[in-house]
């Protein structure tokens, strides 16, 4: 790896490659079947994939990368895991993201910018239910307090296409260059399919969904597998008018998102924040869409008394 490529390149290059080595992890987990599921809340769990995959991509970072902060969902105590398996610890590097351009802007990004979001199993809800296609990795990187760059990781993507098939991709993104490894389209016309929550639902993400007059709703896990329905035209906006999703949730999601256009922001159309201190909860909700333009159209539908329910 070049010492003199920018930061913000090396850590993308590195994240992708933490994030297929994390995609193994959980994969593993699944096929010896013993998930040691732990209730952190209500309708909220945590599964050895979820605790594996967090000490793997957070241990191979901060060895990569000691002076950068990073956080994770997952509350680990040090004492009870134990040290990290070797064979977790993935330092190698991506060069289709090495080789690309730096924006102008990101060129001399320090260590003390950025703040690191990992999300190891996003979709945990449905991974226990065997809905593998809806979990994604999700690793996030926001400069000053804005996402800037992300890789979206499907452990399960190609699942359905049999036994032989090569499974997972990794989808990365870096506002100013672009977004990869995934099939762009846009979403049908003459018709308004919204995807949200099927396992967080309430009266007012009913109600914002219904307000913005789906022709279909697609009710499915996790916010990265929401974004890349998004992103592949499958879904013309994503809705969810309720605060659970967090930081780690939405900071990838976001910034592969907005590398091609897309707006991802809280309900009120607020642009989401993601510096060390902040509010780990997304308490105003989310709406993402593919580009600008679509986002101001569902933000106009947004019921108010919704809205006023859901403050920053
Ligand atoms: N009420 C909640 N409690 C815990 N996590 C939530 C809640 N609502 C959303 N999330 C997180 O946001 C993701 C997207 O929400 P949803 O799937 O409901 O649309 C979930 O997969 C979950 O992430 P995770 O699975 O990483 O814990
Ligand atoms: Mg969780
Ligand atoms: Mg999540
Ligand atoms: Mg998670």
């Amino acid at each position: 790896m070049t010492a003199n490529c920018p930061l913000i390149l090396r850590l993308i290059s590195s994240s992708v490659a933490v994030s297929h080595r994390a995609g193994q992890i959980v994969r593993d987990v699944m096929k010896k079947g013993d998930l040691g599921i732990v209730e952190k809340g209500k309708n909220d769990f945590q599964t050895e994939a979820d605790r594996s995959a967090q000490m793997c991509i957070m241990a191979s970072l901060h060895k990569q990368f000691p002076k950068v902060a990073i956080f994770g969902e997952e509350d680990l105590d040090p004492s009870t895991t134990g040290s990290v398996p070797k064979e977790w610890i993935e330092t190698s590097s991506t060069e289709e993201v090495l080789q690309a351009k730096c924006p102008e802007n990101l060129k001399a990004v320090k260590d003390e910018d950025i703040c690191i979001w990992v999300d190891p199993l996003d979709g945990t809800a449905e991974y226990t239910q065997g809905l593998l296609d809806h979990v994604t990795v999700l690793i996030g990187v926001a400069v000053k307090g804005t996402a800037v760059g992300g890789v979206i990781y499907q452990p399960y993507y190609n699942y359905k296409a049999g036994p032989d098939a090569k499974l997972g991709r990794a989808i990365w993104g870096i506002v100013g260059i672009g977004s990869f490894g995934y099939d762009a389209a846009k979403a049908p016309e003459g018709q308004n399919i919204i995807t949200t929550t099927r396992s967080h639902s309430n009266r007012a993400v009913v109600n914002a969904v219904e307000a913005c007059e789906p022709s279909e709703v697609l009710r499915v896990g996790g916010a990265g597998h929401k974004v890349l329905l998004v992103l592949e035209g499958k879904a013309h906006g994503y809705v969810f008018a309720s605060p659970g999703c967090k930081k780690w949730d939405t900071c990838a999601p976001e910034a592969v998102l907005h590398a091609v256009g897309g707006k991802l922001s809280d309900i009120h159309g607020n642009t989401l924040q993601y510096h060390p201190q902040v509010e780990r909860r997304n308490n105003a909700g989310v709406l993402a869409t593919p580009s600008v333009e679509a986002h101001t159209h569902y933000l106009s539908k947004i019921p108010e008394d919704v809205k006023e329910v859901l403050m920053p």
